[in-house]
């Protein structure tokens, strides 16, 4: 069998830098994203336009195994399309945020989007961004990161971008919602949110980008080089 292209998974909780730090890696090194995040969003929101209950596990099962989503990387991020209908901006917000961790929740839900996650493993390598990807998803991963940042500055972060945005925020109530998703997420009986063994855990609070971003590369080429 020829051999699977090398992946570098980077978990953590919301707010972490996740998403930032991935697109700079894969931008850096040349290699497919996987958002994983996306997927669990696009999943939640199929099943409001579709009025599936959020506690309805089979029906959301059943949605999960025919999702028709297209991502599309852009100069300005991914486009994504659910159902034929641009859905890029809708996603991002914590209302589609919390019922993406509702959703996240079931193991039925999560085996069906199983082998759509795997896909997305092809040369010349894959930066996977989520919560169980170097637990579940990808256990074999070459370099897992566990990327964390405290609740208050996470949610502080989170301000600052939804505000860029546009959105009207409040402090208190993004962090009290990042609290119960951390909890439903680190939690669950499947998949919960946790470092794997063998994951390099690196804290974010009083870190920069640019130091996120340096220390992670610097850490992967080791194991990479390492791996040959
Ligand atoms: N180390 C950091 N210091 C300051 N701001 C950060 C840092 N990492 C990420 N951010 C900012 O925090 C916000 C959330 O980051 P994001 O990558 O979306 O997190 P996640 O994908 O883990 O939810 C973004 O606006 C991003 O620019
Ligand atoms: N691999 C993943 C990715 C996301 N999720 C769920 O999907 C929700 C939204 O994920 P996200 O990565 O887009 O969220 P943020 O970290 O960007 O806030 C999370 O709260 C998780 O409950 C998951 O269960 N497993």
């Amino acid at each position: 069998m020829a051999d699977l292209a090398p992946v570098i998974t980077i978990d953590g909780p919301s707010g972490a830098g996740k998403g930032t730090v991935c697109q700079r890696l894969a931008q850096h090194l040349g290699w497919h994203l996987l958002d994983s995040g996306a997927i669990y969003r696009v999943l939640a929101l199929a099943a409001l336009h579709h009025e599936v209950d959020l506690e309805n596990e089979g029906a959301l099962m059943a949605l999960a195994s025919h999702l028709d989503v297209q991502f599309t990387p852009t100069a300005d991020g991914v486009k994504v399309v659910l159902e034929g209908e641009v859905v890029s901006e809708q996603l991002r917000t914590e209302q589609t945020g919390n019922a993406a961790s509702k959703v996240a929740a079931y193991p039925a839900v999560r085996e069906a989007l199983l082998r759509r996650q795997r896909a997305f493993r092809n040369d010349p390598g894959l930066i996977a961004d989520g919560r169980d990807m170097g637990t579940v998803v990808f256990p074999d991963a070459q370099v897992k990161i566990f990327l964390d940042a405290s609740a208050e500055e996470r949610a502080n972060r989170r301000c600052k971008q939804l505000q860029a945005k546009g959105f009207d925020v409040n402090f208190e109530h993004l962090l009290a919602e990042i609290k119960e998703r951390d909890d439903r997420d680190r939690n669950r009986p499947v998949a919960p949110l946790k470092p794997a063994d063998d994951a390099l855990v690196v804290d974010s609070t009083q870190m920069s980008i640019d130091e996120v971003v340096e220390r992670v590369l610097s850490y992967a080429e080791t194991k990479l080089r390492a791996g040959h």
